[in-house]
């Protein structure tokens, strides 16, 4: 029997992925797993390495690359980014659904794959209230943020081609996208929920 399909989340920085995702892994322990992707990037305080992401040096990472080791990698922002094969396999080895935060030049790079996600795009309300969300963060620097801004106005371009995203959540009102999102997962949650029982 084939496992669960995996879910990818992607949409700019700071829309309100890690937010979502946080909540899903909480209320849904056993049934979602999360993808550690490795990134060239500084740890954020509170970031733990392993769980948030693997971080590594740039030659590293490209060791890996070279032998083979990921489903894809991508620059965003400066550093480099990439989902393992190992991190995808380390998920559905406990045959949990497995969720990807990755951008969007990772979604392209995934759909050349045969990994069958769901696709969906978080996206702000606007980039005014973006560029408020990610200064409130207080993650990044002022050169940082807007890199981050640039790149977001380049995502929310890019996502409007038609059938790249199965769904487009608007991250308004926290409680409102989570719903959105749950619903959107329901019947997968409920294939995996139903294999546990049997
Ligand atoms: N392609 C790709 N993008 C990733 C991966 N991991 C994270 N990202 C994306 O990299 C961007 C920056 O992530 P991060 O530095 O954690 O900042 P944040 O999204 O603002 O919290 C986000 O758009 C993530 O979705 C990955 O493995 N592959
Ligand atoms: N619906 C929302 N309303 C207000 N603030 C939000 C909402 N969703 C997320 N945030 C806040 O916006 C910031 C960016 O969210 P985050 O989940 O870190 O985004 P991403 O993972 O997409 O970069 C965080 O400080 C988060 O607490």
């Amino acid at each position: 029997m084939q496992g669960p399909r995996p879910v990818v989340l992607s949409g700019p920085s700071g829309a309100g992925k890690s937010t979502l995702l946080k909540k899903l892994l909480k209320d849904y322990e056993n049934i979602f797993g999360f993808s550690v992707s490795h990134t060239t990037r500084q740890p954020r305080p509170g970031e733990v390495n392993g769980k948030d992401y693997h971080f590594v040096t740039r030659e590293e990472m490209q060791k890996e690359i070279d032998a083979g080791e990921f489903i894809e990698h991508a620059e965003f922002s400066g550093n480099m980014y990439g989902t393992s094969k190992g991190a995808v396999q380390a998920v559905q080895a406990q045959n949990q659904i497995c969720v990807l935060d990755i951008d969007i030049q990772g979604v392209k790079n995934i759909k050349r794959t045969d990994l069958n996600p769901i696709y969906i795009s978080v996206q702000p309300p606007s980039i005014d209230i973006l560029e408020k969300r990610l200064r409130d963060r207080k993650t990044e620097t002022e050169e940082s943020l807007l890199k981050r801004l640039t790149a977001a106005r380049v995502d929310l371009e890019l996502s409007k081609e038609p059938g790249l995203f199965d769904l487009v959540i608007i991250n308004d009102d926290l409680e409102k996208a989570y719903s959105e999102l749950k619903e959107m997962l329901l019947e997968e949650i409920k294939k995996t929920q139903e294999s546990r029982n049997s």
